[in-house]
């Protein structure tokens, strides 16, 4: 069975939000959450000992990316091991506003619009072959993407111009390409920029730049492991039917827009699709894929998922769907708010409710809180998300680089170090390139974790 590997970019919405007193600007708030990052490792774009990256770029989103995952399990680990990581952060930003006479409300938010309308990310990152090619990848995966809001949007209320509503997915109003080579000017679905931090021969990473942030587990793992599938099937060259939509970008604005009463998407060739149907065609051909060349456990237990959330979708029934895919765990949540208070749909507080399901807070975030009750499904052992707080996965190069970062912390050892190579910084001669993500020999890093030890007992 063909290996891949994942991982995923979180950009978080931070904020102070004080009842009272005075407010802290967030690019502000974001130097104070650093702090202790730049006081641990010198700098606000680090390497963490479980192999991920966090950083600030510029503007105040902290950014969480998971080290090289080759299970959807392991990324939902390393993913919420991630949220642990910057929550704490957060309880620790809190406490030194306190004691600079703040209210020490700091809030850290896994959604993808601000209040005013601004983007942020939720970047999907797969390993795929170098032989594939470009437009067959995207004739197939972008009608998937375009579908995939009615399995992994994370929903949400919008005022919009077109009047408030709950849409499928935030995010879909800020794309404005399928396919392109930059993230910012034109923020494509699906981002080309080469850069595989792998053998480039044999390599590509493919970037995914239109989906949600996740809250649900069941919604990380069906958005990770059906695009998965379908990869899987482009890359061994099915034979698929040609779904490829007219429109793409309007077809994901129809789709998110259009909860209850989905309209048919137009195709290139002049027919008509409605995404469920879509979605459930991609599903037969995975199925039928997997069935005739073999399926991983985990393949099998994304199948089972992905029939039973288009089964609820065709027969309007909730086997699965509010327990499993954020949009619909959410929906439930305003649904009945509403009622309770009588609101009228673009009532302010329902944003707020939105707004609190992506509170990472545990025990104050919704989507915290019915997981805890068991009305969110669970895919990872509390166990396994604690201990990746500290440790990478340990069947990639993560674990790897993980060794290394932590054996020379331990000695005070100076490195640099991005997804590929590691170096000692006092020995020009330690370079290590680990251009195989696969590669968890110690043998390959020998050489550097020599020279941390012989650095470390000099000092
Ligand atoms: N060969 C690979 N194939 C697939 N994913 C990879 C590979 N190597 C690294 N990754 C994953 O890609 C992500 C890279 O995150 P990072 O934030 O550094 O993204 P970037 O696109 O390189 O840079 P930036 O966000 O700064 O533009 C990580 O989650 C990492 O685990
Ligand atoms: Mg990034």
């Amino acid at each position: 069975m063909q290996r891949r590997i994942f991982g995923l970019e979180t950009e978080f919405g931070l904020a102070h939000m004080p009842s009272r007193g005075p407010r802290m600007l967030p690019e502000e708030l974001a130097r104070v959450l650093f702090r202790p990052v730049i006081a641990w490792g010198r700098s606000s774009n680090v390497f963490l000992d479980n192999a991920a990256r966090l950083y600030l770029d510029v503007g105040s989103h902290p950014e969480y990316a998971t080290a090289e995952c080759d299970s959807v399990r392991q990324l939902i680990a390393q993913d919420r091991a991630g949220e642990r990581i910057v929550h704490r952060l957060a309880q620790d930003a809190a406490a030194a506003l306190e004691a600079d006479g703040y209210e020490p409300r700091v809030y850290l938010f896994k959604n993808n619009v601000d209040s005013a309308g601004n983007s942020y990310g939720s970047h999907e990152n797969y390993l795929i072959k170098r032989s594939l090619e470009m437009t067959r990848l995207s004739s197939w995966l972008v009608p998937f993407l375009v579908t995939r809001p009615l399995i992994a949007g994370s929903g949400g209320v919008t005022a919009g111009e077109h009047g408030s509503g709950f849409v499928l997915s935030p995010r879909a109003e800020h794309l404005w390409e399928p396919v392109s080579g930059s993230t910012t000017r034109s923020r494509p679905m699906i981002n080309t920029r080469d850069e595989p931090h792998a053998d480039a021969s044999l390599y590509r990473r493919l970037h995914v730049i239109s989906g949600d942030s996740s809250m649900a587990q069941g919604t990380t793992f069906l958005k990770i492991g059906t695009a998965s599938l379908v990869l899987r099937l482009i890359e061994a060259g099915e034979r698929l039917p040609d779904v490829s939509v007219a429109n793409p970008l309007r077809s994901l604005r129809d789709v998110s827009v259009a909860v209850d009463s989905p309209a048919p998407l137009g195709l290139a060739d002049g027919r008509t699709a409605t995404a469920l149907e879509l979605q459930r065609t991609f599903y037969a051909h995975a199925a039928a894929f997997c069935e005739r060349e073999g399926a991983t456990d985990e393949e099998r237990d994304v199948l089972t998922l992905w029939d039973a959330v288009l089964t609820d979708l065709e027969e309007g029934t909730d086997t699965v769907l509010s327990t499993h895919v954020d949009w619909a765990a959410k929906r439930s949540l305003l649904t009945a708010y509403a009622a309770k208070n009588a609101l009228e749909p673009g009532d302010a507080r329902l944003r707020q409710l939105d707004l609190a399901y992506h509170d990472i807070a545990p025990g104050r975030g919704l989507a915290s809180i019915l997981e805890a009750s068991g009305r969110l499904a669970t895919f990872v052992p509390e166990a396994e998300i604690e201990a990746a707080v500290e440790q990478p996965p340990s069947t990639t190069r993560a674990a790897l680089r993980g060794a290394f970062l932590k054996a020379a912390r331990a000695g005070e050892v100076l490195t640099t170090v991005d997804w590929v190579n590691l170096r000692v910084n006092a020995d020009p001669h330690s370079q290590v390139a680990l251009k195989d993500p696969f590669e968890t020999a110690p043998a390959a890093v020998a050489p550097l974790m020599e020279s941390v030890s012989r650095l470390s007992t000099a000092s």
